[in-house]
């Protein structure tokens, strides 16, 4: 029976790769998130929690491995790949990710829907293509496999790891190479390698407390040291149930971790001056408590409504005052100093490559050298809203030192009343056990390896009295 075209069809009645195929279409596009398209198409899809976890699982995963998939592909379709239409190369993309990387489909599974979502799309001329270009790399897997070859079809080369080491990790853990370049500087080869391994798995399901003496289901369990937080082992309905309950949010340990880190504790007027959508606001607004309050700050208006709404649900709206406005524009009109001032500052995004593959794709080196520069200007003005003897936390989702160390540095440098105070040591904050954590600056470094988390980088900062 033909599949109908995705666009002929509901969301509703899509499976899990028709709906894969919708959402990468558009991220591709569109320039859309990953999370967002997902979550958009997965809330109107009729899908069940295991077939959501495939198009999760195929949405992520081909995204994560898009430039090893294409190195395949382009060995297999004779004219390159770059002539293709966008509908033909994500079908070939998401089923050679399927054929290379998930053990328990079925080849022919991965082949037929492959074929059949193209008929049933703009580029039907190109079923057949895409049927002898798969089907060619199950025949060569195949033969692999009989000739007891361990990796069968291979899209990088084991002797360019000493000689050509920053090509060989973009293209055997599929990362751009001026990225992988970058990692070997910090860490050498060993290191890297592990690194460049560790980004390229699913990150664990992290849970933030939203309210107390909840019951924990199974599968639930606390983040042994750390206030709130809860690792769960699956989007289990349970799971699923508790955020419509607004028992626990979803929310990567790292970030929870800068949060405690900032200090924030009752009574305490706090401004989160890049709040985007608030995952740190809401954070810091339950930490002061009903007596402590939180501007949040931030140029995008869209942002700021789903803040305005998730603070809504999560009780928290009269502890919070919105702006929509650069941090810029806000210094110059107000009065306010703050106990406690977090920036949270945009930047190159590396460290969470795993929650938003993309990035990876996205990114561009240059784009490092201007949001250096945006950062040291939102630094500056933050520290004009810090009233004496409070704290200025700054905090990145990146590992790159110009967007980490070596911005708090030069800013120490420009702000002589300003010093390093790490860690808290009152508050809820001062709960968590740091030494796991902070670096011999007393700074905040996350990596996947060490600690489980995204990679974030944040740095704590006192005004001298
Ligand atoms: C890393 S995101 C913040 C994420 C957010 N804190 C969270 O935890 O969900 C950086 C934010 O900075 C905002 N931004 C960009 N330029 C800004 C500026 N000049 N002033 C204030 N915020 C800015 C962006 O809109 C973006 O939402």
């Amino acid at each position: 029976m033909a599949t109908k075209s995705a666009k002929a069809i509901a969301l509703s009645e899509l499976n899990p790769r028709q709906l894969a195929q919708e959402v990468l279409e558009t991220i591709e596009r569109e320039d859309a998130y990953s999370h967002i398209a997902l979550d958009a198409a997965l809330e109107r899809s009729g899908l069940d929690a295991r077939d959501r976890g495939l198009a999760t699982e195929l949405v992520y995963g081909t995204l994560t491995w898009q430039r090893s998939l294409d190195k395949v592909l382009g060995d297999f379709v004779r004219r390159g790949i770059d002539g293709l239409d966008l509908p033909v190369l994500v079908a070939l993309r998401v089923a050679v990710y399927q054929l290379l990387f998930l053990n328990r489909i079925p080849a022919h599974a991965a082949v037929d829907e492959a074929v059949e979502i193209t008929k049933a799309g703009p580029s039907r001329a190109a079923a057949g293509l895409v049927n002898g270009v798969l089907r060619s790399i199950v025949r060569k897997r195949g033969q692999a496999k009989q000739a007891n070859q361990s990796k069968q079809v291979r899209w990088w080369s084991d002797k360019g790891r000493e000689r050509k080491p920053a090509r060989y990790l973009g293209e055997r853990y599929s990362l751009p190479n001026w990225m992988t370049n970058r990692m070997l500087q910090y860490w050498g080869l060993e290191r890297a390698e592990k690194l460049a391994e560790a980004f390229d798995t699913r990150p664990p399901l992290y849970l933030r407390l939203l309210a107390d003496d909840v019951e924990l289901p199974e599968g639930v369990e606390p983040v042994e040291g750390v206030p709130g937080a809860l690792r769960a082992a699956s989007m289990s309905d349970a799971v699923r149930a508790g955020i419509a309950d607004g028992k626990w949010g979803v929310q990567d340990l790292g970030s929870q971790l800068i949060g405690l880190y900032a200090g924030a504790e009752p009574d305490l007027a706090v401004l989160d001056g890049c709040a985007g959508l608030g995952g740190k606001t809401l954070h810091l607004a339950r930490l002061v408590g009903p007596t402590g309050g939180v501007v949040a700050v931030d140029p995008a208006d869209t942002k700021i409504d789903m803040l305005c709404t998730a603070a809504d649900s999560a009780g928290m709206r009269e502890r919070l005052t919105t702006q929509v406005a650069s941090l810029q524009d806000f210094a110059q009109e107000t009065d306010e100093t703050f106990d406690l001032v977090l920036i949270d500052a945009p930047c190159s995004g590396l460290g969470v490559i795993r929650r938003h593959p993309e990035t990876r794709w996205r990114r561009s080196e240059s784009d490092i050298f201007a949001l250096t520069k945006l950062q040291a200007e939102l630094l500056d003005v933050a520290a004009t809203l810090v009233r004496p003897g409070g704290t200025l936390t700054y905090s990145v989702c990146t590992f790159t030192t110009e967007e980490g160390p070596k911005q708090v540095e030069r800013f120490l440098e420009r702000h002589g009343d300003f010093e390093r105070t790490g860690a808290p040591e009152s508050g809820p904050g001062a709960e968590v056990d740091w030494k796991k954590y902070v670096d011999g600056d007393a700074q905040l470094t996350l990596d996947p390896l060490e600690h489980d988390t995204d990679a974030f980088f944040a740095a704590r900062l006192r005004r001298k009295s």
